[in-house]
Protein backbone atom coordinates (compact mmCIF):
# COMPACT_ATOMS: atom_id res chain seq x y z
CA UNK A 1 0.00 0.00 0.00
CA UNK A 2 0.97 3.55 -0.68
CA UNK A 3 3.09 4.60 2.36
CA UNK A 4 1.96 8.42 1.45
CA UNK A 5 -1.93 9.77 1.07
CA UNK A 6 -2.67 11.58 -1.80
CA UNK A 7 -2.80 14.98 0.21
CA UNK A 8 0.89 14.15 1.34
CA UNK A 9 2.22 13.38 -2.47
CA UNK A 10 0.10 16.51 -4.26
CA UNK A 11 1.54 18.75 -1.44
CA UNK A 12 5.52 17.78 -1.68
CA UNK A 13 4.77 18.13 -5.73
CA UNK A 14 3.80 21.58 -5.27
CA UNK A 15 6.91 22.75 -2.74
CA UNK A 16 9.62 20.38 -4.66
CA UNK A 17 8.46 21.02 -8.62
CA UNK A 18 10.95 18.84 -9.70
CA UNK A 19 9.77 15.05 -11.46
CA UNK A 20 12.70 13.03 -11.94
CA UNK A 21 12.06 10.67 -14.74
CA UNK A 22 13.80 7.56 -14.88
CA UNK A 23 14.10 3.57 -16.22
CA UNK A 24 17.25 1.39 -15.76
CA UNK A 25 17.17 -2.70 -15.38
CA UNK A 26 19.78 -2.62 -13.04
CA UNK A 27 18.36 -1.94 -9.07
CA UNK A 28 21.23 -1.01 -8.06
CA UNK A 29 22.05 1.55 -10.65
CA UNK A 30 18.44 3.04 -9.81
CA UNK A 31 19.17 3.24 -6.28
CA UNK A 32 22.24 5.46 -7.00
CA UNK A 33 20.57 7.69 -9.01
CA UNK A 34 17.97 8.20 -6.28
CA UNK A 35 20.15 8.78 -3.99
CA UNK A 36 21.75 11.34 -5.49
CA UNK A 37 18.79 13.12 -6.89
CA UNK A 38 17.54 12.96 -3.02
CA UNK A 39 21.05 14.77 -1.92
CA UNK A 40 19.98 17.58 -4.27
CA UNK A 41 16.74 18.04 -2.56
CA UNK A 42 14.45 15.81 -4.75
CA UNK A 43 11.24 14.42 -3.18
CA UNK A 44 9.77 12.74 -5.42
CA UNK A 45 10.22 10.25 -8.15
CA UNK A 46 9.09 8.48 -10.98
CA UNK A 47 10.56 5.55 -11.75
CA UNK A 48 8.96 4.35 -15.45
CA UNK A 49 7.44 0.64 -16.34
CA UNK A 50 9.70 0.18 -19.21
CA UNK A 51 11.36 -3.45 -19.07
CA UNK A 52 9.40 -6.99 -18.12
CA UNK A 53 11.15 -6.86 -14.57
CA UNK A 54 10.52 -3.33 -14.18
CA UNK A 55 7.83 -4.24 -11.02
CA UNK A 56 10.95 -6.10 -9.53
CA UNK A 57 13.13 -2.96 -9.83
CA UNK A 58 10.47 -0.86 -8.28
CA UNK A 59 9.76 -3.13 -5.34
CA UNK A 60 13.06 -3.26 -4.54
CA UNK A 61 13.37 0.68 -4.67
CA UNK A 62 10.55 1.42 -2.22
CA UNK A 63 12.34 -0.71 0.17
CA UNK A 64 15.43 0.78 -0.69
CA UNK A 65 13.65 4.81 0.06
CA UNK A 66 11.50 3.36 3.07
CA UNK A 67 15.08 2.04 5.14
CA UNK A 68 17.14 5.21 3.81
CA UNK A 69 15.48 7.86 1.72
CA UNK A 70 12.61 8.17 4.00
CA UNK A 71 11.26 11.86 2.25
CA UNK A 72 11.24 10.11 -0.64
CA UNK A 73 7.68 9.27 -2.60
CA UNK A 74 7.97 6.95 -5.37
CA UNK A 75 5.50 6.66 -8.23
CA UNK A 76 5.17 4.93 -11.48
CA UNK A 77 5.40 6.10 -14.63
CA UNK A 78 4.86 4.82 -18.47
CA UNK A 79 1.49 3.08 -17.25
CA UNK A 80 -1.07 2.20 -20.36
CA UNK A 81 -3.51 0.02 -18.52
CA UNK A 82 -5.57 -0.31 -15.60
CA UNK A 83 -3.87 -3.92 -15.09
CA UNK A 84 -0.37 -2.82 -14.78
CA UNK A 85 -2.12 0.49 -12.57
CA UNK A 86 -3.34 -2.24 -10.22
CA UNK A 87 -0.31 -4.25 -9.83
CA UNK A 88 1.77 -0.88 -9.17
CA UNK A 89 -0.70 0.13 -6.67
CA UNK A 90 -0.34 -3.49 -4.89
CA UNK A 91 3.14 -3.50 -5.31
CA UNK A 92 2.73 0.59 -3.04
CA UNK A 93 3.50 3.10 -5.68
CA UNK A 94 2.60 6.55 -4.48
CA UNK A 95 1.21 8.09 -7.83
CA UNK A 96 0.81 6.61 -11.32
CA UNK A 97 2.09 8.64 -14.36
CA UNK A 98 0.83 8.05 -17.33
CA UNK A 99 1.31 8.82 -21.38
CA UNK A 100 -1.80 8.87 -22.43
CA UNK A 101 -5.25 9.70 -20.81
CA UNK A 102 -7.27 6.52 -19.71
CA UNK A 103 -10.38 6.21 -18.22
CA UNK A 104 -9.63 3.07 -16.52
CA UNK A 105 -6.27 4.14 -14.88
CA UNK A 106 -8.64 6.99 -13.70
CA UNK A 107 -10.99 4.99 -11.70
CA UNK A 108 -8.63 2.26 -10.41
CA UNK A 109 -6.12 4.79 -9.14
CA UNK A 110 -9.52 7.02 -7.56
CA UNK A 111 -10.72 3.82 -5.70
CA UNK A 112 -7.63 3.67 -3.59
CA UNK A 113 -6.85 7.39 -3.84
CA UNK A 114 -3.59 7.38 -5.94
CA UNK A 115 -2.58 10.74 -7.53
CA UNK A 116 -2.95 9.90 -11.49
CA UNK A 117 -1.50 11.98 -13.79
CA UNK A 118 -2.20 11.23 -17.60
CA UNK A 119 -0.49 12.57 -20.54
CA UNK A 120 -2.34 15.22 -22.77
CA UNK A 121 -1.44 16.68 -25.75
CA UNK A 122 -4.55 18.97 -26.17
CA UNK A 123 -7.15 21.36 -24.24
CA UNK A 124 -10.12 18.75 -24.48
CA UNK A 125 -7.47 15.77 -22.88
CA UNK A 126 -6.62 18.35 -20.27
CA UNK A 127 -10.07 19.02 -19.70
CA UNK A 128 -11.66 15.52 -19.97
CA UNK A 129 -8.64 14.12 -17.49
CA UNK A 130 -10.03 16.53 -14.83
CA UNK A 131 -13.63 15.38 -15.10
CA UNK A 132 -12.15 11.90 -14.66
CA UNK A 133 -10.37 13.35 -11.47
CA UNK A 134 -6.71 14.21 -12.30
CA UNK A 135 -5.46 16.75 -9.90
CA UNK A 136 -2.42 17.16 -12.40
CA UNK A 137 -1.80 16.68 -15.76
CA UNK A 138 1.20 15.45 -17.83
CA UNK A 139 1.48 17.77 -21.13
CA UNK A 140 3.60 14.89 -22.73
CA UNK A 141 6.41 15.04 -24.68
CA UNK A 142 6.36 19.22 -23.89
CA UNK A 143 8.36 20.36 -26.04
CA UNK A 144 6.83 18.48 -29.21
CA UNK A 145 3.56 19.97 -28.15
CA UNK A 146 4.43 23.51 -27.84
CA UNK A 147 6.55 24.04 -25.63
CA UNK A 148 6.57 26.81 -23.05
CA UNK A 149 3.77 28.88 -25.27
CA UNK A 150 1.76 26.02 -25.15
CA UNK A 151 1.55 25.93 -21.51
CA UNK A 152 0.90 30.04 -21.29
CA UNK A 153 -2.46 29.04 -24.09
CA UNK A 154 -3.46 26.84 -22.20
CA UNK A 155 -3.49 28.32 -18.62
CA UNK A 156 -5.12 31.91 -20.68
CA UNK A 157 -8.64 30.09 -20.53
CA UNK A 158 -8.03 27.10 -18.03
CA UNK A 159 -5.86 28.72 -15.26
CA UNK A 160 -6.87 26.35 -12.86
CA UNK A 161 -5.03 23.35 -14.31
CA UNK A 162 -2.00 22.09 -12.71
CA UNK A 163 0.52 21.16 -15.40
CA UNK A 164 3.50 19.01 -15.22
CA UNK A 165 5.49 19.10 -18.80
CA UNK A 166 7.40 16.28 -19.28
CA UNK A 167 9.85 15.53 -22.48
CA UNK A 168 12.19 17.96 -23.48
CA UNK A 169 13.02 20.04 -20.16
CA UNK A 170 16.23 20.79 -19.36
CA UNK A 171 17.49 20.96 -15.51
CA UNK A 172 19.02 25.11 -16.29
CA UNK A 173 17.23 28.01 -14.31
CA UNK A 174 16.98 29.37 -17.67
CA UNK A 175 15.29 26.68 -18.88
CA UNK A 176 13.63 26.07 -15.96
CA UNK A 177 12.45 29.43 -15.66
CA UNK A 178 11.13 29.30 -19.16
CA UNK A 179 8.59 26.69 -18.50
CA UNK A 180 7.62 27.98 -14.57
CA UNK A 181 6.83 31.70 -16.02
CA UNK A 182 4.61 29.61 -18.51
CA UNK A 183 2.76 28.26 -15.51
CA UNK A 184 3.79 25.14 -15.45
CA UNK A 185 2.87 23.77 -11.68
CA UNK A 186 5.87 21.46 -11.62
CA UNK A 187 8.35 19.56 -14.29
CA UNK A 188 8.99 16.28 -15.32
CA UNK A 189 12.68 15.80 -15.99
CA UNK A 190 14.16 12.91 -17.90
CA UNK A 191 17.53 12.21 -19.92
CA UNK A 192 18.95 15.66 -19.35
CA UNK A 193 19.08 15.18 -15.60
CA UNK A 194 20.87 11.79 -16.00
CA UNK A 195 24.33 13.63 -16.61
CA UNK A 196 26.66 10.56 -17.72
CA UNK A 197 30.81 10.13 -18.38
CA UNK A 198 32.74 9.47 -21.07
CA UNK A 199 32.59 6.22 -20.72
CA UNK A 200 29.09 5.92 -20.77
CA UNK A 201 28.34 5.17 -16.70
CA UNK A 202 26.16 7.91 -15.13
CA UNK A 203 28.25 11.04 -13.33
CA UNK A 204 26.09 10.76 -9.93
CA UNK A 205 28.21 14.12 -8.61
CA UNK A 206 26.63 15.90 -11.63
CA UNK A 207 23.06 14.57 -11.38
CA UNK A 208 23.14 15.49 -7.87
CA UNK A 209 24.25 19.21 -9.00
CA UNK A 210 21.59 19.28 -11.29
CA UNK A 211 18.89 18.19 -9.51
CA UNK A 212 20.14 20.45 -6.55
CA UNK A 213 19.99 23.50 -9.02
CA UNK A 214 16.44 22.76 -10.34
CA UNK A 215 14.73 21.95 -6.72
CA UNK A 216 16.08 25.60 -5.92
CA UNK A 217 15.55 27.20 -9.23
CA UNK A 218 11.48 25.73 -8.38
CA UNK A 219 11.70 27.16 -4.93
CA UNK A 220 13.34 30.74 -5.99
CA UNK A 221 10.56 31.23 -8.81
CA UNK A 222 7.92 30.13 -6.08
CA UNK A 223 8.83 33.19 -3.76
O1 LIG B 1 7.71 7.19 -20.07
C1 LIG B 1 7.11 8.17 -19.75
O2 LIG B 1 6.02 8.12 -19.16
C2 LIG B 1 7.70 9.48 -20.04
O3 LIG B 1 7.45 10.43 -19.35
C3 LIG B 1 8.61 9.60 -21.21
C4 LIG B 1 10.01 10.11 -20.93
O4 LIG B 1 10.65 9.38 -19.94
C5 LIG B 1 10.03 11.57 -20.63
O5 LIG B 1 9.36 12.23 -21.62
C6 LIG B 1 11.41 12.12 -20.48
O6 LIG B 1 11.76 12.95 -21.53
P1 LIG B 1 13.15 13.71 -21.54
O7 LIG B 1 13.19 14.58 -20.31
O8 LIG B 1 13.12 14.53 -22.80
O9 LIG B 1 14.20 12.65 -21.56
Amino acid sequence: MARFSKLQVLNTISQNGIVPVFYHQDAATCKKILKAVYDGGVRIFEFTNRGDGAHKVFEELLAYAQASLPEMILGIGSVVDAGTTSLYIQLGANFVVSPIVNAEMAATCNRRKIPWMPGCGSLTEISYSETLGADIVKIFPAQQVGGPEFIKAVKAPCPWSSIMPTGGVQPTAENLKQWLDAGAHCVGLGSQLFVKNNDGSFDYDAIQKAAQLSVETFKNHKK
